[in-house]
């Protein structure tokens, strides 16, 4: 028997409750390095508490989370993300007021330092194609550009890992078309782990999605795997 490769990423038992509420509940998860993979569920599943958890915004309540072959459980967040892990969430972490190079390199210069971090900043803004605007206050962007200056923060801190917490909502047919290319470009070099709503940037993009229902872990597999499963149907698709 050959030797199993290691996961990126595992978590094990992770649990999170906010004063009774059982956010997360003994979650087993796994990523393997290169793949992009969906997480889905409807309003309240855990996602976001799952992902805030695997990126160190907040502790778990129990369970442990292996990155990389390393338990991180108790690593701060400026920790993983030396380690390789890069995420966005919704808008919160962009200075409207500064241009939109110096917020990138502001993120690029929590891994690396003068003319590297400059270089990183410059490369994440080509390949989300920001370049041009590089100059212009981030508060002037339209909203797509904004999400995808969210992506190129990112980016520039050259991820292994890179989660995105709902990267296309409100975007336009055409910017989702963009993110779908831009995604996957990236992959399998970096592993995308993405909360998603938009059920074709799901099925199009994801080559495995996992779906949340309360806190658990519903289901698991490829697009057309979900798609047929009855019970991810009952308790989401089929609301949708
Ligand atoms: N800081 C918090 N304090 C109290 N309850 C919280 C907190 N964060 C999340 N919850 C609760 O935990 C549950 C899971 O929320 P979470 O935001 O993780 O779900 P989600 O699947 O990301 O939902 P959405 O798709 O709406 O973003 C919900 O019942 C939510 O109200």
């Amino acid at each position: 028997m050959g030797v199993a490769a290691v996961s990126l990423l595992t978590t094990s038992g992770l649990t999170r409750h906010f004063s009774g509420i059982h956010a997360v509940e003994g979650v087993d998860f796994t990523l393997e390095a290169g793949e992009i993979r969906a997480l889905i569920g409807s309003n309240g599943a855990g996602k976001t508490t799952l992902v805030s958890m695997i990126c160190g915004r907040i502790p778990p309540s129990a369970g442990e989370i292996h990155f990389d072959g390393r338990d991180i459980t108790r690593w701060p967040a400026h920790r993983r993300i030396m380690a390789g892990m890069a995420y966005t969430f919704q808008i919160s972490s962009i200075y409207a007021g500064l241009p939109v190079f110096e917020n990138v390199a502001l993120a690029a210069r929590r891994k690396r330092r003068g003319r590297a971090a400059e270089a990183a900043t410059q490369e994440a803004l080509m390949r989300v194609g920001l370049w041009e605007r590089a100059d212009q206050p981030a508060g002037d962007l339209a909203y797509g550009h904004q999400r995808l200056l969210e992506i190129a923060m990112g980016l520039a801190q050259s991820p292994r890992l890179l989660i995105l917490d709902e990267p296309t909502q409100g975007l336009s047919e055409g910017e989702i078309a963009a993110f779908k290319a831009l995604i996957r470009e990236l992959a399998p070099a970096t592993t995308i782990l993405l909360i998603e709503h938009n059920m074709s940037v799901v099925m199009e993009l994801a080559e495995r999605v996992t779906v949340m229902d309360m806190g658990r872990i519903l289901a698991e597999g490829t697009p057309a795997e979900i798609r047929a499963n009855r019970a991810v149907q009952a308790a989401y698709l089929g609301t949708g």
